[in-house]
């Protein structure tokens, strides 16, 4: 009896501690950051005389994250530390007010498998959306930068370089409101060496804050974020090779170790994390524009792509993985990215190595344009005033981002040749689409409220909801994502509701052309043996 009055007697009084010290912990001397303080067992939590210091640390150094920019990249990172990490504080900030309205509501800004879960899981526990971007920066630990880094448009550089403004604002305004030292955390893709000016941006107008810059560049790739998070090949950490550059990436390595294994965490110089994720971008496209040189090849000699590719990838140094022949690869970050190391090749007078890097997205563009022209000669070379399907229009199935995406490149060559367009994406939105086929190159990737406000409708266009709808009527159809759902479709019930010839141009490989040619289109698939009726028309208009 006398134990359980004295028992709730305590818990009374741990009750109004944990208040006062939840309103008073910005007055509290602050201590070191590390989160193996905060592995407290809560059995015992409650149950010890240090009970006032062991709360004095939960309450006072939670330690906290905040990520400035809320997209692809900062919303599932963060939403997987605060799942992982349940002891951190993590705000995720953006200017952008409608991105942040959209995280907070029950449609999220952007469709990843399984992200819904993780952010409902804890969003309002330790995952918060906010605009009040300076509060967040104030009070946070550890800063990571997340923001857009598009190619630049103007100015010295334009067409390749990177644009640095968001990252060198949301630095300058870093510099003016933090009051307790930081730990900056470069997320966004980065030119090699960016961490140092960053830092003379933060110690030049420092009051006295001190700062240590660290590299962590992100690998995940959309459609599979969430599973690319929970288990990465590896997580890179560059920092400075100074005691407290190691501390600094002490401290981040002790999120990660959560729940990556400690010899997934690589540790490295600064430069070298920032070059990495250029070089892994660089590498992985690479390895498309191989395999989608030799798609010409194939076609030219009667050769298949995938059972080149198959072959190519059983040699174990070689790979199985990313031998995919496609019409292009898109996405917000391989052209940008490359773009960027070539500029930083000749920049540091490596012509030869720019050229070499070039050619990757010069055999890209060959690819797209390769296709148009398959296109256009097989239907006795014009579209002028033909309905044209196009099925598939993000850059990858499994989101619905179209960030140059090889879609718009193939609309716009069809659209030059007056074509008329129907086009059906499970998840990407009409205005979307308009926005897509109106923007001059590189705008898209500037703050969704920096873009052009009204999009001009596209005269020839229109999306549909309906896979069958975009091709009633259609003299050809084009599939240009790998949607699952296209593999399974009526194809004979589509045949029957179109013009003949009728065609097909399967520039993901998706669909079996022996089946299809058995119901009586005509099929073009890319890298395959031509359909006899190709074989005579010249592969470039
Ligand atoms: N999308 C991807 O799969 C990957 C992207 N990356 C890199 O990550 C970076 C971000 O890419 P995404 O997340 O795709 O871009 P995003 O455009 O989806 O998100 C960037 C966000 O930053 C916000 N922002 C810009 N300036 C800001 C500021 N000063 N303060 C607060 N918010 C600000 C924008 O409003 C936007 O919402 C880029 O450097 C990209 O190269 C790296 C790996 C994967
Ligand atoms: O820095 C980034 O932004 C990210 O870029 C890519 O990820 P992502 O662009 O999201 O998607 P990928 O799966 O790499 O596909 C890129 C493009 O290549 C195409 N692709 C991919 C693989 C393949 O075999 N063939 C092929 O044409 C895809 O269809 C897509 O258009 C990288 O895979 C990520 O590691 C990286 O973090």
């Amino acid at each position: 009896m006398v134990f359980v009055k004295k028992s709730v007697l305590c818990t009374k009084i741990q009750i109004l501690t944990l208040v006062f010290l939840s309103l008073f912990k910005h007055h509290l001397p602050p201590l070191s950051i590390s989160p193996q303080n905060f592995h407290l067992h809560p059995c015992n939590f409650f149950h010890t005389k240090k009970f006032l210091i062991r709360l004095y640390i939960v309450v006072a150094k939670m330690v906290k994250i905040c990520c400035l920019g809320a997209g692809y990249v900062g919303g599932p990172t963060m939403a997987v530390i605060a799942l992982k990490c349940p002891s951190i504080e993590v705000a995720v900030v953006d200017i952008s007010v409608s991105r942040i309205t959209a995280w907070n509501s029950d449609q999220l800004p952007i469709y990843e498998p399984g992200l819904d879960e993780v952010v409902k899981s804890c969003r309002g526990k330790n995952l918060f959306f906010s605009t009040d971007v300076e509060k967040h920066v104030a009070e946070a630990d550890i800063i990571f930068v997340s923001v857009n880094t598009p190619t630049k448009t103007r100015g010295l550089g334009a067409g390749k370089a990177a644009d640095l403004t968001y990252w060198e604002s949301a630095a300058r305004m870093i510099a003016d409101v933090s009051k307790s030292d930081k730990i900056v955390v470069e997320k966004s893709t980065v030119p090699v060496k960016t961490a140092e000016a960053i830092e003379k941006i933060l110690t030049h107008n420092s009051k006295g804050v001190k700062y240590q810059i660290l590299s962590n560049p992100e690998f995940l790739a959309e459609g599979t974020a969430i599973e690319d998070l929970f288990a990465p090949d590896r997580v890179l950490i560059g920092g400075r090779e100074t005691p407290d550059g190691q501390r600094a990436i002490k401290a981040l390595k002790d999120v990660y170790a959560h729940w990556v294994p400690e010899e997934r965490i690589l540790c490295t110089n600064l430069w070298s994390a920032e070059l990495s994720k250029l070089a892994a971008n660089a590498f992985l496209a690479q390895r498309i524009s191989s395999v989608n040189a030799m798609s010409a090849l194939c076609e030219a000699t009667g050769a298949d792509v995938a059972e080149v590719s198959h072959a190519v990838g059983k040699d174990t140094r070689i790979g199985h993985k990313f031998l995919n022949a496609s019409v292009g690869f898109g996405g917000s970050c391989f052209q940008k990215d490359i773009l960027n190391l070539v500029y930083i090749c000749e920049c540091n007078g490596l012509p030869e190595v720019a050229n070499y890097w070039k050619q990757v997205i010069k055999v890209n563009d060959y690819q797209k344009n390769r296709f148009v022209n398959r296109i256009v000669s097989s239907m006795f070379n014009t579209v002028s005033g033909k309905k044209i399907a196009i099925l598939g229009f993000a850059f990858k199935k499994d989101t619905g981002d179209t960030r140059e995406t090889p879609a718009i490149d193939v609309c716009q060559g069809l659209l030059g040749d007056k074509a008329r367009l129907s086009i059906y994406d499970p998840q990407v939105t009409e205005e979307q689409v308009h926005k897509d086929l109106s923007m001059n190159k590189f705008d898209w990737d500037h703050p969704v409220h920096l873009q052009p406000m009204s999009p001009s409708t596209v005269k020839q266009v229109s999306v549909v909801w309906d896979a069958y709808e975009a091709a009633k009527g259609a003299h050809g159809l084009c599939i240009l994502t790998e949607w699952d759902e296209f593999k399974n479709l009526d194809y004979k019930k589509i045949y029957d509701n179109m013009p003949k010839p009728a065609f097909v141009f399967d520039g993901r490989n998706v669909v079996n052309p022996q089946k299809l040619r058995e119901i009586g289109f005509i099929v073009y698939s890319i890298g395959k043996p031509l359909d006899s009726w190709l074989k005579d028309m010249p592969a470039v208009a």
